[in-house]
């Protein structure tokens, strides 16, 4: 089996996401052997935390690499269920079967479950291990990698959450293969968003291979994880924290989390409010003549070509005022990124109430007339 393996480093630790076709079944060995046979010693626990349907589909090839068995803990799939009364759950359970420091969580799903496991191995005992083992297409190009973990409030998204980086990230390209095609694309978004950002070959990939692409061919799918990877790591390599660099991470969020908000995280996938985000920056960037009409074109149609842009119900006015809730935001100033040509980008601390009114009215305007039910 060959894989590609990227390092993601950071002051405190260098770990590796492996990608690869066929992986699954060698996590157990692979996660055995970089704990020093803690596992096949008997003196580390596995704590497995995933859902039912991912569950039915791939614990059973993920499992049967393990020395001994690991417990699985099954959550509820869905956004809807990244809230601490989930977390408290699990803690619970955890606490139940017996985890200790030496135990290491795996996190078997999408960047619901990463995120969340993730967090847990944050608090669980004040920080225990955790390995990424992403199952979805968003997960493997961005969740599962940077240590950004957390849950959502009603107020806002990702209100609450640690950094705490995993040991490793396994990202097995075959899993894709029951993934929902809208979950695809919306992943996919992510990538988008990196190839806007930081790859103009990543996104011209995107632009001239969409058909593979959306066929889940195994190479190109490789290709896209593979090059997304890379953009991610570097960033996080160069601004663990999110100080100034890493903001670049969030192009289309600022509108796309308040979009995720404002519907209860119930309307849209996250990949599916990122792509209507983005859609609202570039057309501020045109305005401000940061990039070309030709550039602005391009980049509506490859996000458009991975849609389909969902409708949602939303007031422009509320969508502006959850902004104000964004991370981003220090010293009363809104932190919103925009794209200055394909390929590379800027965090922009000027953008107005006014733009963003503009912003949010026309992409309203546009999910009235163009918005896919
Ligand atoms: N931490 C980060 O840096 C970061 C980055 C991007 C997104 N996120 C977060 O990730 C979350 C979105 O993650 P997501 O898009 O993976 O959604 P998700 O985790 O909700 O998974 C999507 C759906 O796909 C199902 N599924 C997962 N793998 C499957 C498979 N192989 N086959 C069939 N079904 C499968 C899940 O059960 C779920 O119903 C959001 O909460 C977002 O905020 C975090
Ligand atoms: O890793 C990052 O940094 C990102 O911003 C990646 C985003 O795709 C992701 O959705 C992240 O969860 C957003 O984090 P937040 O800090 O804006 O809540
Ligand atoms: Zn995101």
């Amino acid at each position: 089996m060959s894989t590609i393996s990227i390092p993601v480093r950071t002051p405190a630790l260098t770990y590796n996401v492996e990608i690869g076709s066929g992986l699954l079944p060698f996590v157990g060995g692979r996660v055995d052997a970089l704990l020093d046979g803690a596992l096949s010693a008997g003196k580390a626990k596995v704590f497995v935390v995933t859902s039912p349907e991912i569950a039915r589909l791939w614990a059973a090839a993920l499992l049967a690499g393990f020395p001994t068995p690991p417990t699985v803990l099954s959550i509820p799939a869905g956004e809807q269920y990244k809230r601490f009364a989930t977390l408290e759950t699990l803690l619970e359970q955890l606490a139940e079967g017996g985890a200790d420091r030496d135990t290491v969580l795996i996190a078997l799903g999408g960047g619901v479950i990463g995120d969340m496991t993730g967090f847990l191995a944050a608090i669980y005992m004040r920080g225990i291990r955790y390995i990424g083992v992403p199952t979805t297409l968003l997960a493997q190009v961005d969740s599962s990698l940077g240590g950004k973990t957390g849950a959502n409030l009603a107020a806002g998204k990702n209100l609450v959450g640690a950094f705490h980086h995993p040991l490793a990230v396994y990202s097995d390209i075959d899993v894709l293969a029951t993934l929902p095609a809208a979950e695809l694309r919306a992943g996919l978004q992510e990538s988008v968003k990196a190839g806007i950002i930081r790859d103009r070959a990543l996104f011209e990939y995107l632009d001239t291979h969409s058909d593979k692409v959306l066929a889940s061919d195994p190479a190109a799918l490789t290709h896209v994880v593979a090059a997304s990877v890379q953009v991610k790591a570097d960033v996080v390599a160069a601004d663990e924290k999110e100080s100034g660099l890493r903001m670049l991470l969030n192009l289309g969020h600022t509108l796309g989390h308040a979009i995720e908000a404002a519907t209860h995280y119930k309307q849209l996938l996250h990949g599916e409010a990122v792509a209507w985000g983005m859609l609202a920056a570039i057309a501020i960037a045109k305005r401000r003549n940061l990039i070309t009409v030709d550039e602005h074109d391009r980049m509506e149609r490859v996000i458009v070509a991975y849609g389909p842009l969902k409708r949602f119900e939303a007031d422009p006015a509320h969508l502006v005022a959850l902004t104000a809730k964004d991370k981003k935001n220090r010293g009363g100033n809104r932190s919103f990124v925009l794209p200055t040509s394909i390929g590379t980008s800027a965090v922009f601390k000027d953008v107005t109430l006014d733009e963003l009114t503009y912003t949010a009215e026309r992409m309203m305007a546009m999910v009235a007339r163009d918005g896919v039910a």
